[in-house]
């Protein structure tokens, strides 16, 4: 029996992550979970999982949480704030932490289960993106199991050696990742219309169903630039090593190539309760409730490299990586804020790539090494963008 904490288990993942716990009473059960915004929807999740505790991120939820949990004769103690965030992830009790918090937000919590040595079911990229370094010493110190949840990790984790993580690619025969992509709803929209996107044709997905921040970033490429920023650090790759490769069907979630010419690829429907339940069971296999592929039925099997013109936004990312921790934790805290005001309306679609340029521009290169300094360069990035979209866009 693993006795498991969800974090954000009231997001995509989240809720996929509970699905995949409840089909298999008798391997999990659930310690904790948490929650934002969604207070009804975390009590009506408590109900059916009886967690010991249940989190409220934000204290203003709080109360409306208490009142809820009588309605819903929830028996689990309510929580609240960042400190309860961390501590149901690193309690005694606890095997597993799905850490599925969005964005920034998730660094703390996701940290503190990596330094008590749990099994990490790491969902939440931009805590990677940003504190990389200290992330994977962290783990190597703890012996933390990080497990890749993001579709594209999770396949390459599956296409890998047996044992490789933190290996050496070329020792282990492999010569390229190829990281693929589905390059999102505006792939073949002509480039002279892209000023006119609305919130509402960037938040439609061709293929899966996700969070609205990722949505976003699937739509300007910026999901597959933190993705191969992710993808360095879990598997000891630099730059070089990793190709993008646009397949617009996401069937395919990513491949391995070796260098006898062998590429090895990891198929599924565009479903994350497969690489969900892959890293819940693992090393077993569980029934995760996701249709089998039916080959028969499948008209076309495509591929094409990106086009920066088209995604800004991935060249950024990858220079980012290139350049290190701080201009990644930096352009990661820049596009939080140019995608959270493009959903408010604030700003056009192709703002967000200029928001980030244009913060990256205006810092100066410093290196980063302590936690401190990485929430320091996320705080300071996120008022440059913060003043650029005020000065330009007067919101
Ligand atoms: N969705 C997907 O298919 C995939 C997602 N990922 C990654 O997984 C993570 C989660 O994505 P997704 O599930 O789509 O996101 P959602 O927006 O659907 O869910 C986010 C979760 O985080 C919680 N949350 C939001 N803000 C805060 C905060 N300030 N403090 C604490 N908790 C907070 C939300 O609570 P509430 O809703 O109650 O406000 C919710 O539980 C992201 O990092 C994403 O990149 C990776 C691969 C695929
Ligand atoms: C499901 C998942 O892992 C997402 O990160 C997905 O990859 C998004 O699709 P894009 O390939 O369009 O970014
Ligand atoms: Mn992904």
């Amino acid at each position: 029996m693993q006795t498991i904490t969800v974090l954000g288990a009231t997001g995509s993942i989240g809720c996929s992550t509970l699905d995949v716990v409840q089909r298999h009473p008798e391997r999990f059960r659930v310690f904790a979970i948490t929650g934002n915004a969604q207070v009804d929807l975390l009590m009506r999740q408590a109900c059916q999982c009886a967690p010991r505790y249940v989190v409220v991120a934000d204290e203003q939820y709080y109360a409306k949480a208490v009142e809820l949990a009588a309605k819903y004769q929830v028996t689990a103690e309510i929580l609240c704030g960042a400190k309860a965030l961390e501590d149901v992830a690193c309690a005694g009790e606890v095997d597993a932490v799905m850490a599925a918090i969005v964005g920034a937000a998730g660094l703390l919590p996701t940290l503190s289960a990596v330094k008590a040595g749990k099994k990490v079911l790491l969902a939440n990229k931009e805590a990677l993106v940003m504190s990389g370094a200290l992330f994977i010493e962290a783990a190597n110190q703890s012996g933390a199991d990080i497990l890749p949840i993001d579709s594209e990790h999770n396949a390459i984790f599956q296409c890998l050696p047996d044992n490789f993580q933190y290996g050496n690619l070329s020792q282990s025969g492999i010569s390229r990742i190829l990281l693929t992509g589905s390059g999102g709803p505006f792939r073949e929209r002509p480039l002279e219309s892209f000023s006119s996107i609305t919130v509402d044709e960037a938040s439609t997905h061709p293929n899966w169903s996700m969070g609205r921040k990722i949505t976003i970033d699937s739509a300007t490429m910026m999901n597959k630039g933190l993705e191969f920023i992710e993808a360095c650090w879990l598997f000891g790759a630099k730059a070089k090593d990793i190709e993008v490769v646009i397949h617009p069907q996401s069937i395919i979630h990513s491949m391995v190539q070796y260098v006898d010419g062998s590429v090895i690829a990891q198929m599924g429907n565009p479903d994350m309760r497969t690489p969900i339940a892959y890293g819940l069971a693992h090393p077993a296999r569980i029934e995760a409730g996701v249709a089998p592929l039916d080959f028969a039925d499948m008209a076309n099997f495509s591929f094409q490299p990106p086009c920066y013109e088209r995604y800004p936004n991935l060249k950024l990312a990858i220079e980012a990586c290139e350049e290190g921790q701080a201009a990644t934790t930096r352009l990661n805290a820049a596009n939080e804020v140019a995608v959270a005001h493009f959903l408010d309306g604030h700003i056009g679609f192709c703002d967000i790539a200029k928001v980030n340029e244009e913060t990256l521009n205006k810092m100066e290169q410093v290196s980063v090494s302590s936690l401190q300094q990485i929430v320091e360069q996320d705080a300071i990035a996120r008022d440059v963008a913060t003043a650029i979209i005020k000065g330009k866009f007067a919101c």
